[in-house]
């Protein structure tokens, strides 16, 4: 439901990509379903934009995202953009003052350390009553420093308005999860150690830097994409069932898996890689090292994987392996989940036996459901047999999911504080093993399915 007070989204590190690239697409799409919706955007950076250009980036943006009519001229019409520093206290005094709305969203599309002074600065000048904080991940770049934010913003705003953003809650699929588990009957009495040997969730990208070296140079695959996104969706796949979608009983269910989860032995359970040159999809790539702003000395993979283990009575024993890397042959965005071999295949059916799978695509949104079968031409040699369903898609990007949820108060697509520490705390070990080079880097030929003897499905 659209809210009836006015609100203005604050976007702080607007001139930077993501505000281009992800989230005013986002809320160009929001406008577009939700025409109702008003809200107004004001963009600050500490760069200046040429006149006329942060005007340019929303009206793209708008016409990209498809909004039409009153809710995209309306946002036309007032947004504006101020370069400011924001994490000088008389400055953001003013950038706030100049504010005029029922509500205020400050969207922190910065980088965590930058993130941390502008609440520092905040905490010092105080906010307008009902301010909502939304933090883009990394939210912090160590337990302790995601520790130490935790505690800096919740002396700003109480813990449900502080959103840390994961646009992977947005993901449709990754919501269907919760349809496809516990409301149907099919899958939730194998779903668990006795029924499945190994739960996989892969990210595979083609893409390369696309410009973000700054950003990812210093961060890499797995603090990139596991300690934050695919930490979550194993959260969602593995969750004990929930009497509601509420936020108490989805967030609560959420961290009580991820309390669970750890890399128990780093050395041996996680892989890192680099990608040397090549080609992907038809494009010449350069070695990792080579890139335009990325240091050789920082030893950044560009594709990780780590075994999770989630010690209670319903995973005991079962690996989640979460891999994601760039510069990959193929797209594979899906996480898939191998049941076990039954117990007993009647003698004289022969052939192909091989275990069930569920497969849950991230995009496009769809599942596959692998099953054995008798074979199509002799009855009693098995096969397997394909059963595909596509998930629909609503019509709002995962960023416009998100702002939507931010926008209407309601913090269940967003990660709850001690849910960001959990996350750290899996990986951590696993980055303190290779800060100490006990985990060798492989390389892979960019283009390639990862380095050679990695197992890949
Ligand atoms: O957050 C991130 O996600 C993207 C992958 O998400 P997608 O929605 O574009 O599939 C990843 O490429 C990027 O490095 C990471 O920061």
């Amino acid at each position: 439901m659209a809210p009836s007070r006015s609100t203005t989204l604050l976007i702080l590190g607007a001139s930077g990509d993501l505000t281009s690239r992800l989230l005013l697409p986002g809320i160009a799409t929001l406008l577009r379903s939700q025409p109702s919706r008003r809200v107004e955007i004001v963009g600050a950076d500490l760069r200046e934009l040429a006149a006329g250009d942060w005007h340019d980036r929303v009206r793209t943006a708008l016409n990209v995202g498809g909004a039409q009519g009153a809710a995209a001229k309306a946002v036309l019409s007032s947004t504006r953009y101020v370069a400011t520093d924001a994490t000088d206290p008389v400055a953001l005094r003013a950038l706030l003052d100049s504010i005029a709305c029922d509500r205020l969203v400050i969207y922190f599309a910065l980088p965590p350390h930058i993130t941390e002074l502008v609440c520092g600065t905040l905490e010092q000048i105080g906010v307008p009553d009902g301010t909502i904080l939304a933090i883009e991940k990394p939210f912090g770049d160590s337990l302790e420093s995601a520790r130490r934010l935790n505690a800096l913003v919740t002396r700003i705003v109480p813990e449900e308005r502080i959103f840390r953003i994961d646009h992977f809650l947005g993901l449709h699929t990754v919501l269907n999860l919760l349809g496809l588990r516990f409301a149907n009957r099919l899958l939730e009495p194998t779903w668990d150690r006795d029924g499945i040997e190994r739960v996989e969730i892969l990210y595979d990208e083609t893409v390369t830097l696309e410009g973000r070296a700054g950003y990812y140079d210093r961060n890499g695959a797995l603090r990139d994409m596991i300690q934050s996104h695919l930490l979550q969706i194993m959260a969602l796949i593995a969750i004990e069932p929930i009497a509601s979608v509420g936020e108490r009983d989805l967030r609560d269910a959420i961290s009580q898996v991820l309390r669970a989860a750890s890399v128990v032995d780093p050395v041996r359970h996680s892989r890192r890689a680099r990608y040397t040159a090549g080609a992907v999809e038809g494009r010449d790539v350069p070695d990792y090292v080579a890139e335009e702003g990325v240091d050789p000395s920082l030893g950044t993979e560009t594709l990780a994987e780590v075994q999770v283990e989630i010690a209670n009575p319903r995973w005991a024993g079962v690996p989640f392996i979460l891999r994601s890397g760039k510069s990959l042959a193929g797209v594979r965005k899906r996480a898939i989940v191998h049941w076990k071999a039954p117990a007993h295949v009647p003698k004289g059916l022969s052939g192909r036996d091989t275990p069930d799978r569920f497969v849950i695509d991230f995009k496009p949104d769809g599942f596959e459901l692998h099953l054995t079968t008798n074979g199509k031409g002799d009855p009693f040699t098995l096969e397997q047999t394909v059963l595909r369903g596509e998930l629909g898609g609503g019509s709002l990007l995962p960023y416009g999911e998100v702002l939507a949820s931010i926008l209407d108060s309601d913090p269940r697509l967003a990660v709850r504080g001690d849910a960001a520490e959990e996350c750290w705390r899996i990986v951590e070990p696993v980055l303190d093993a290779w800060r100490s080079d006990a985990v060798p880097m492989h390389e892979y030929r960019a283009g390639s399915r990862g380095p050679r003897g990695w197992r890949t499905n």
